[in-house]
């Protein structure tokens, strides 16, 4: 209805007025009942119309809403007392056949009783149903409530008119007018009805995020969780509606007839609700294959975000629909053997192994915060690891061990996130652990962030996952250490006492942090030595989520003491301030830095 007409000729409106006329005069209905209970919601309606026809805006705002808000009161009670009678003749199944549904109904219809009066329980016209289905009591309430100048209120009507009525152009002009001429704020345009279609904003937001996995997964299973509870919602509401007046008053229907009767549209009432759910508001026809469509992109994000218990389990739903389709029963077999090849990788691999430490660690995650109250931070502020180490690192496997580089006797195995990340993208990796891995890291940069307070961005300079093993045969009379002392940002020389803030030391490291994955091997104490790198100041025992926490800098020489038996396993990471470098190699970063490095170096020496 366009804002400025007197006229209103809605034919579907006079209708109702003659019916409605028709209806009081026949019946006597009141809208008023005595009882406290509710009237039907088809009567407000009426009332609003006939008021709204008669320019009577304020009855007509009453009416209207009053229909609205008795409707939505009724398909709330409905559902109450459908989850109230579930059990009510459970009873009667095994004796009596169908004749449980009728003890059920009735169940529901004293239920009912208890808030609306006999007449509101009574089936509404197709022609209501019609015009609540479209949206059309808030085509009326647009015009009344402009009328009495509640532009927001009107506002907000006709966007809900407007969500189900999208190829409306007299409301599209309306809309414009309360944005532009009347300037109603952004908020006022709110879909009254929203609660009704969320499966359809899901629906359509799954799509747009398709490209952000993990909001996509989440959309998806919104989406189709969302589906189902409005069919389960849907269904609910057939208990009352299956209740159809008899065609033919006068035939006196036994026992059984009635039953069967009853159950027969009751379940044709279900059935509806597949299509009713699938029809986007406004629209006449169904989304075919709504709800197997819906599966189909779900099985896909959860497989691509590596989820692939959740893509079988979805795919078999899917199948539950179409048991022989061939696109979906090889993609089944697709994931049940990658599923399996996992499964495999983690009985036997070293990964599973780490992963036990991990979400051990993650477990206890109590041991973290226990580890860092214990001191095992220390404050202050050195990685004599050589470039090589890294690369070597991030380009294998990550799981091949070779001699350790700081001593014969020790094999080592060297991971890191990213590489983790993209071994579980290409399969190889389970993927869940592979984010284990980089959850914790995020976890430690909190806790390293808040309690050393950094006054700028901390941002990840590096993480490996690193496993030290203890070479059998190879352990007589060691002397050496697991790991030098060393410093993690500078090139410690003990003679000299001095630092080397130069390459090939990570300069622009400012916070360290191990995380010890396990204790179940021997030696492998981590200590804080003195810059002549032999006098130990502080010793830490690796615990399964124990954190030692320090600044990368020459105030901190630390070392690993020998591993003579099994292996240990610990999570390294740096932070650094400097933003630009991430994503800058070694080799791009190391001249950008190098006239800063220069200058630390005077001071260093200055101060040595
Ligand atoms: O594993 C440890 O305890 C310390 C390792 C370390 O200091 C390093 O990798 O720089
Ligand atoms: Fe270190």
């Amino acid at each position: 209805m366009a804002l400025h007409s007197n006229t209103n000729p809605v034919y579907v409106a006079l209708l109702f007025i003659l019916y409605y006329v028709f209806i009081t005069a026949g019946s006597g209905l009141s809208s008023e009942s005595s009882s406290g209970l509710l009237a039907p919601y088809d009567e407000h309606y009426y009332r609003g119309v006939r008021a709204y026809f008669r320019d009577d805006w304020e009855r007509a705002a009453e009416f209207l809403e009053k229909s609205i808000s008795t409707r939505d009161k009724l398909l709330r009670t409905r559902r109450k007392c459908h989850d109230e009678c579930l059990t009510a003749g459970d009873d009667k199944i095994s004796k009596l056949g169908n004749y449980w549904i009728q003890v059920r109904a009735e169940c529901v219809r004293f239920c009912m009783g208890q808030s609306f009066s006999p007449a509101a329980l009574l089936p509404v016209s197709s022609d209501i149903e019609y015009e609540f289905g479209t949206r059309n009591p808030y085509n009326y309430l647009q015009v009344t409530y402009y009328k009495l100048e509640k532009m927001a209120k009107a506002a907000s009507a006709a966007h809900t008119f407007f969500v189900a009525n999208p190829s409306h152009l007299e409301m599209r002009n309306n809309l414009e007018k309360y944005r532009r001429i009347l300037g109603v704020k952004e908020e006022s345009f709110q879909d009254r009805e929203r609660e009704q279609e969320q499966h359809w904003v899901s629906s359509t937001e799954g799509n747009l995020q398709s490209a952000h996995k993990c909001l996509y997964l989440k959309k998806w299973k919104e989406c189709v969780n969302e589906t189902l509870k409005q069919t389960e919602e849907c269904r609910a509401q057939c208990v009352m509606v299956s209740r159809v007046i008899p065609e033919e008053p006068d035939t006196v229907q036994g026992l059984y007839e009635r039953a069967a009767d009853l159950s027969l549209s009751l379940l044709s009432c279900k059935q509806m609700c597949v299509t009713l759910v699938s029809t986007r508001p406004g629209r006449v026809s169904a989304v075919e294959d709504f709800l197997p469509l819906q599966l189909e992109h779900l099985h896909i994000a959860q497989f691509k975000a590596g989820d692939l218990k959740g893509a079988v389990e979805t795919l078999r739903s899917l199948l539950l629909f179409y048991p022989t389709d061939s696109d979906s029963l090889s993609n089944l077999e697709l994931y049940t053997q990658t599923v399996e090849v996992n499964t495999e990788a983690q009985e036997t691999g070293p990964m599973q192994e780490i992963a036990k430490y991990i979400s051990r660690a993650l477990q206890e995650k109590r041991l973290l915060y226990f580890g860092m109250a214990n001191l095992d931070f220390k404050f202050s502020d050195p990685d004599l690891w050589t470039p090589e180490d890294i690369v070597a690192a991030s380009m294998g496997d990550g799981y091949r061990g070779r001699r350790s580089p700081h001593t014969p006797h020790e094999k080592f195995e060297g991971l890191t996130v990213l590489r983790a990340l993209q071994l579980a993208q290409d399969g190889l990796v389970n993927q869940s652990d592979a984010r284990l891995l980089h959850e914790i890291g995020e976890t430690v940069k909190v806790l390293m962030d808040s309690y050393f307070r950094s006054h700028s961005v901390l941002y990840f300079a590096y993480t490996h996952l690193v496993c030290r093993s203890a070479i059998p045969g190879h352990q007589e009379g060691r002397s050496d250490l697991s790991h030098p002392v060393h410093v993690d940002n500078c090139i410690l020389e003990p003679e000299t006492r001095q630092c080397w803030r130069e390459a090939p030391a990570f300069t622009h490291r400012d916070l360290s942090a191990v995380l010890y994955l396990n204790d179940d091997f021997e030696g492998g104490d981590f200590f804080f030595a003195d810059r002549d790198a032999k006098t130990v100041t502080a010793m830490v025992k690796p615990k399964c989520g124990r954190l030692v926490g320090f600044t990368s800098g020459p105030v901190n020489p630390h070392g690993v003491t020998a591993v003579t038996a099994g292996r240990r396993c610990a999570l390294a990471l740096w932070f650094t301030t400097e933003k630009q470098i991430m994503g800058c190699g070694w080799k791009k970063c190391s001249k950008r830095r190098e006239g800063e490095e220069q200058r630390q170096r005077k001071s260093d020496r200055q101060a040595g």
